[in-house]
């Protein structure tokens, strides 16, 4: 959870296809938090037809991260744009580097929470084929698949091992029911936020 401008902000670290938008569309119908994924912000700006737009395209159908500044910049403006009516944030798909979470304590605050829920690579695989056979995006095909998952372990699970030293990751097992244990995990943690 990220608790800024004395908001209540949860991130949700997964892999890619692992169920970040879908699991954070029960935890906003039950907590009423402002959802915001990296994802869809960056995909808005795409399809806006800007000359950023057509940038963040091109890197994004390759399954590569875009730079840290666009994307953090994005999360804040649009942080800041619902702040005054937001009941807090559920930051979906960032941070996704180490980098990027030490960015986001210097501009915007200090992290309180970062839920992960792991998820088997063929699981993932398996669901953005499916999902790709109706999504429409660019990166939904086996071969960037494939280099988002490489990223993932490169790149993004080192986040949690950062996290988990200030002991705020609240992992998610397989085997439980896990919109339950993800919702119980929110619970908890709200009472960890001043
Ligand atoms: N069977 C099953 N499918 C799921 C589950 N959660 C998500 N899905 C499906 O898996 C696909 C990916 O789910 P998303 O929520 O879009 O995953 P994501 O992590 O946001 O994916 P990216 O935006 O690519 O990072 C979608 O087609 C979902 O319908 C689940 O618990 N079980
Ligand atoms: N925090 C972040 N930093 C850099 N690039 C990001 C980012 N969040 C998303 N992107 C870029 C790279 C992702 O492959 C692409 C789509 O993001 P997504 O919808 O969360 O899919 P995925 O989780 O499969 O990467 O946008
Ligand atoms: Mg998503």
């Amino acid at each position: 959870m990220y608790c800024i401008f004395d908001q209540i902000n949860a991130a949700l670290v997964r892999g890619p296809g692992s169920g970040k938008g879908t699991q954070c569309e029960k935890i906003v119908a039950k907590y009423g938090y402002t959802h915001l994924s990296s994802g869809d912000l960056l995909r808005a700006e795409v399809a806006s037809g800007s000359e950023r737009g057509k940038q963040l395209q091109a890197i994004m159908q390759k399954g590569e991260l875009v730079p840290l500044d666009t994307v953090l910049d994005m999360i804040k403006e649009a942080m800041i744009a619902k702040a005054d009516v937001s009941k807090g944030y559920l930051i979906d798909g960032y941070p996704r580097e180490v980098k990027q979470g030490e960015e986001f304590e210097k501009k915007i605050g200090a992290p309180a929470l970062l839920l992960y829920v792991d998820a088997k690579a063929e699981t993932m695989v398996k669901r953005l084929m499916k999902r790709g056979e109706t999504s429409g995006r660019a990166d939904d095909n086996e071969e960037t698949i494939k280099k988002r998952l490489d990223l993932y372990y490169k790149a993004t699970e080192p986040v949690i091992a950062y996290y988990e030293k200030c002991s705020i990751v609240r992992k998610v097992s397989r085997n439980t029911e896990r919109n339950m244990m993800l919702q119980s995990n929110m619970t908890s943690v709200l009472s960890l936020t001043p």
